[in-house]
């Protein structure tokens, strides 16, 4: 799937699988498509780019036939340079990868092209966000870490919205198709604040596979 299919003043939902029942994951997967999610967020940790390990192109790809959702992966892992082509393989949509990664930010956005997916670029909440502005123009996605990466289930960081407002700003300039993906504790009451600040594509683990009445009013709740 392409993700020109969606718009940028769409409001999407992309599951962060990190909070789901990893002894049910493909359960898991089929509900949270099934309760109208049409993102599935995939966080690949490498224990070295952030002091967690998650799963990686193995795991995505036995899950790939079980949803129809845009697969949507956020790569915490210090070489993306060296996986792009396994991600794809696996099944992915799109990559997005960190700025404060070892690699050649060009080539590596470059990379993701060649194989069809659309690239995004992300960066944690002390990184400036002037290392992203130069390629608003030749990614499809920025993602704004709302917490620190490398764990779920983090207090939301209020402060990062002005990077939110400031991104959807240059994109109205550069390339009004940007979408804005936010990631880290979003729940009912900060998916308000995040859309109001200008992003459209929000990540929810917690809030998604744990919430108390199930997928379906969380889904309701994120978009309402
Ligand atoms: O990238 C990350 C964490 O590094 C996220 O995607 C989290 O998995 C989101 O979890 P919640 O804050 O929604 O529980
Ligand atoms: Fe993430």
């Amino acid at each position: 799937m392409k993700i020109s299919t969606f718009d940028a003043n769409e409001i999407i939902v992309s599951p962060s699988i990190l909070a789901a029942d990893f002894a049910n994951l493909a359960q898991e997967v089929k509900g949270a498509y099934d309760a109208n999610a049409k993102f599935l967020h995939l966080d690949v940790m490498d224990g070295h780019f952030v002091p967690n390990i998650s799963f990686g192109p193995s795991v995505i790809a036995k899950l790939r036939p079980c949803s129809e959702a845009f697969f949507d992966a956020h790569l915490m892992i210090s070489h993306p340079q060296e996986y792009i082509q396994s991600f794809h393989e696996a099944g992915c949509d799109h990559i997005t990868f960190h700025v404060e990664s070892d690699c050649n930010i060009q080539e590596v956005i470059d990379q993701i092209h060649s194989y069809g997916m659309s690239a995004g670029l992300t960066l944690k909440p002390g990184t400036d966000i002037d290392s992203i502005i130069p390629y608003l123009d030749k990614i499809q996605m920025v993602l704004i870490m709302t917490v620190e990466p490398g764990f779920g289930g983090q207090s939301f960081m209020h402060e990062m919205m002005g990077k939110v407002s400031t991104i959807r700003e240059h994109a109205n300039k550069v390339n009004p198709s940007l979408h804005i993906e936010v990631d880290g504790g979003i729940n009912k009451e900060t998916s308000k604040i995040v859309r109001a600040a200008g992003a459209n594509i929000l990540v929810a683990g917690t809030a998604f596979f744990r919430h108390p009445q199930g997928m379906q009013e969380a889904q309701k709740e994120l978009t309402s």
